[in-house]
């Protein structure tokens, strides 16, 4: 797989809780590729969780954090990028995204609700109905999550191992060979 990959990058995309961080890391694994979270790396570079970011600089100065380091990291290749369930929201991304091949992976709210309902590092989750607020983010993204090269459903009991293995099956059929002459 990694050779018909050519050190293409691969993009995760989706909701928050969806799994792009802990799938991202497995798949870099099993590629031999780098991993890298475009989250992890601004709150390292900022110095702060992504919770204070929002609460003391705002999420226009985040979403702007998002696009600088994603703009410098799709210079590298041979990289599995978790990305911010916001990510797809500026559309100067998706030039950056396009360097490589992108993989949205695909739950149902109930689903994301249940792995994040006691989780406190969601900033726009720190709301009074956190569900209905997951619905209404899934619903102004979804169209721009379908706009990846792979949609990967995820199913209530699988494991990141299987979702993983899942994409690694689904990359040959976005990835065409060049035609000879
Ligand atoms: N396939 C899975 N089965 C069970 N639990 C999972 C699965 N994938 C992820 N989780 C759990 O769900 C939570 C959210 O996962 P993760 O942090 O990987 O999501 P994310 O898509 O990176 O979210 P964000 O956009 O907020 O960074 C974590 O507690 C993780 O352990
Ligand atoms: O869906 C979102 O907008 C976000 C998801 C997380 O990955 C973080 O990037 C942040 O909490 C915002
Ligand atoms: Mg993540």
């Amino acid at each position: 797989m990694s050779s018909l990959l050519q050190g293409v990058n691969l993009y995760l995309i989706g909701m928050m809780g969806v799994g792009k961080t802990t799938v991202g890391r497995l798949l870099a694994k099993q590629l031999a590729y780098g991993f890298v979270d475009t989250d992890d790396v601004i709150a390292q570079a900022a110095g702060k969780s992504i919770n204070q970011i929002f609460d003391e600089e705002g999420e226009a100065a985040f979403r702007q954090l998002e696009s600088d380091v994603l703009s410098q990291v799709c210079a590298f290749t041979k990289l599995t990028i978790a990305t911010g369930g916001g990510i797809v929201l500026r559309r100067e991304n998706w030039s950056y995204l396009h360097h490589g091949l992108i993989v949205w992976l695909d739950a149902p709210v109930e689903l994301i609700y249940s792995r994040l309902a006691d989780d406190t590092t969601r900033p726009l989750l720190q709301d009074s109905d956190p569900q209905e607020k997951l619905r209404s983010l899934l619903e102004q993204r979804q169209s721009l999550y379908a706009q990846a090269d792979i949609r990967i459903a995820i199913a209530q009991e699988e494991t990141p191992e299987q979702i993983a293995t899942r994409i690694i099956e689904a990359i040959p059929s976005v990835l065409k060979k060049p035609v000879s002459h």
